[in-house]
C-alpha cells in the first residue's frame, strides 16, 4: 500500500499506444481463460478509448469467455450519446470481440442510487477481483467518477469500502454516475490507465507528487498494491 509506483509506458502516436495496449489486454484475457476458463474486464468511457476498443476489438481469443463490463457509467439510457454502454457496443463489442458477454451499469431503476444497487448484484455476479481494469482520467485528476468535487468521495475511494459499486453525483460530472469503487479497481489483475496528451501528463505528474492525495487519481496510485501501467501518448 502506498507505494505510489508506476510504469510509464510512453508511445509516439496514440495508433501505436492502441495497438500496444490491446495486445498488453489480450494477452491478460488469454492467460486468465487458460487459468479459470473465464475472464473479465473492465472498461472506461469519454473519448480517450475508441482507437484502443478497435484494436481490441480485432484480437483472437475466447471471446465467449469474456465478460466486459464498465468502470463507470452515466445514469442515461444507452440510446443516449453519453452512454458509455453505446460507446463501448459500437466500438468494442464489435469484430471478433461481438462474442464477448456485456454486463452493464445502467438500469431503468427510479433513483441513480437504486440503479447503482441493482449494477452491484450483477458485478458481484463477476467474482471478487476482475481480471483488467483501464482506467482513463479527466483533466481535473478525477477516475471512473471519483470527482474532486463528488460529495461521497471519500466514500468511493476508502480502501476497506465493501461496496462494489456506488452512485455519484458531482456537480462537475454532468449527469448523476454508477461507478465501481476503489477497492474492486485496485483489485484487478491488471490495472492500466490510458492517458493522452501532455495536459493530462501534467495533472497526473503533479497528482503523484503531491504529499497528501487530494487528487482521485492520486488515491487510485495510494491504494494499489502492485505498480500501475501508464500508457501515454502525445
Ligand atoms: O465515463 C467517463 O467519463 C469515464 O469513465 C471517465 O472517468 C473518463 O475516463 C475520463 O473522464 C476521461 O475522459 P476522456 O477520455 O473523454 O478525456
Amino acid at each position: 500500500m502506498g507505494s505510489r509506483k508506476a510504469w510509464w509506458r510512453a508511445f509516439e502516436t496514440r495508433d501505436a499506444l492502441a495497438s500496444a495496449l490491446a495486445a498488453t489486454v489480450a494477452d491478460q484475457l488469454r492467460a486468465a481463460i487458460e487459468a479459470k476458463d473465464g475472464a473479465t474486464l473492465a472498461v472506461s468511457g469519454g473519448t480517450t478509448p475508441a482507437l484502443f476498443f478497435d484494436a481490441l476489438s480485432h484480437k483472437d481469443l475466447d471471446w465467449t469467455k469474456v465478460v466486459v463490463t464498465l468502470v463507470d457509467e452515466r445514469f442515461v439510457p444507452p440510446a443516449s450519446e453519453r452512454s458509455n454502454e453505446r460507446l463501448v457496443r459500437e466500438k468494442l463489442l464489435r469484430n471478433e470481440a461481438r462474442l464477448a458477454r456485456f454486463v452493464g451499469l445502467y438500469s431503468q431503476a427510479a433513483t441513480v442510487d437504486a440503479a447503482a444497487r441493482q449494477a452491484e448484484a450483477g458485478i458481484a455476479l463477476l467474482g471478487p477481483r476482475l481480471d483488467v481494469v483501464v482506467l482513463g482520467m479527466g483533466a481535473d485528476g478525477h477516475t471512473a467518477s471519483f470527482f474532486p468535487d463528488a460529495p461521497n468521495l471519500d466514500e468511493l475511494t476508502d480502501p476497506p469500502q465493501s461496496r462494489l459499486v456506488m452512485s455519484v453525483d458531482a456537480p462537475s460530472g454532468g449527469e448523476p454516475r454508477i461507478t465501481l469503487t476503489l477497492p474492486l479497481l485496485v483489485g484487478a489483475g491488471l490495472l492500466a490507465l490510458h492517458i493522452e496528451g501532455e495536459a493530462k501528463k501534467d495533472v497526473l505528474e503533479r497528482a503523484m507528487a503531491q504529499a497528501a492525495p487530494r487528487l482521485p487519481i492520486a488515491r487510485v496510485f495510494d491504494a494499489a498494491s502492485a505498480p500501475i501501467d501508464i500508457y501515454w501518448a502525445p
